[in-house]
């Protein structure tokens, strides 16, 4: 639990982040690509050879929406770090991600990032904290799209009255990630199985935290081994969406949103179930090995192909 003389959460909300860059490339945009399971288990899949490979003469490759959150790695872990939060940083887990998509990604591109603190909740066991990130085509000066990253800072809570604990959010209700999830038979499955290297792979698009390579860290942080990043298990489920519901097409999704229920180790096969309700698609993700469920969101579609 927080000592309350270490949390001074007025002093947190009223940080200014420095604005951050990003550029990235064609390569890194495909290593990401194979990093969320993009042909893992077909190499010339017909679907997402293009994220990878100049298929038919493509003169660039694609992006996935996922990707969106590689444009955050600058501003990444240390946007958690702010004064007036003190807490053990090998306790953080990430908790939800909210994503809004306002434009294709260009396969190479600058970026300027503006953040912000967009929530701050005490909820006695742990703190919840969420930093809103919004990303901008520095040549155009076009606004790409916006990421709220909600992290889970286990034994940091506590620090306000029980009676009245402490909770601050500047966005609307609608965008938070927690579902229903319908009773109904799925309309799609998706069944993955993560490589055992999964999130070895998936380190080398940026995020470093050992929790994910480091058998030591995992076990302090309370975990049997390394775990696979959430942002990981994200990329695998809006695959199996833009490859059952959008029929391969990725510009079709407007916005996503996760919440991270469960911890995933790399090797385990990830089932995606997948409602489909006028243009939301609500969805969980399950480890079948465990039978647990570990993610479950929703991802709005601009749209729906004629084949559906
Ligand atoms: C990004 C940086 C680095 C990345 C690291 C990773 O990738 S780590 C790998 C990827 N991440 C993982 O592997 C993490 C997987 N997730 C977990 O292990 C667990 O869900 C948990 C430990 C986050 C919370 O479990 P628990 O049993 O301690 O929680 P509880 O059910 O007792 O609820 C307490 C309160 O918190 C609320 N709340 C609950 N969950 C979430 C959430 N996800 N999100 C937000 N809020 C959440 C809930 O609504 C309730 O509030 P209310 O309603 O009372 O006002």
């Amino acid at each position: 639990m927080a000592n309350a003389s270490q949390f001074d959460p007025e002093l947190a909300i009223s940080h200014k982040f420095p604005d951050t860059t990003y550029s990235y490339t064609e390569r890194d945009a495909a290593l990401y690509a194979l990093g969320v399971g993009v042909c893992l288990s077909d190499a010339v899949d017909t679907d997402e050879l293009k994220y990878v490979y100049n298929e038919n003469g493509q003169e660039f490759i694609k992006v996935l929406p996922t990707f969106a959150t590689l444009l955050i790695r600058n501003s990444g872990a240390s946007s958690f770090i702010l004064p007036g939060l003190e807490y053990d940083p090998r306790l953080l887990l990430h908790g939800q991600q909210y994503i809004e998509l306002y434009k294709p990604f260009p396969s190479s591109c600058q970026i300027h990032n503006k953040i912000s603190l967009a929530g701050l909740h005490d909820k006695g066991k742990a703190a919840i904290l969420e930093i809103e990130t919004k990303s901008y085509e520095k040549d155009s000066g076009d606004l790409l799209c916006m990421n709220r990253t909600t992290v889970f800072l286990r034994g940091a809570g506590g620090f306000s009255k029980s009676s009245k604990p402490f909770s601050y959010t500047n966005y609307p209700s609608n965008q938070t990630s927690a579902v229903k999830i319908p009773e109904s038979i799925p309309f799609s499955v998706f069944e993955d199985r993560t490589q055992p290297s999964q999130a070895l792979l998936y380190r080398l698009s940026g995020d470093h935290n050992p929790l994910h390579s480091d058998p030591i860290i995992a076990k302090v942080a309370g975990f049997s081994q390394p775990i696979l990043h959430g942002l990981c298990t994200l990329g695998f489920a809006v695959r199996a969406i833009i490859k059952c519901i959008c029929r391969g097409d990725q510009d079709l999704i407007k916005s996503i949103a996760g919440r991270f229920l469960l911890h995933v180790y790399p090797g385990e096969t990830l089932v995606t179930e997948m409602w489909l309700e006028g243009l939301r698609v609500i969805y969980r993700t399950k480890v079948k090995e465990r039978k647990r469920t570990v993610l479950s969101g929703f991802v709005d579609l601009r749209g729906l192909t004629s084949s559906l």
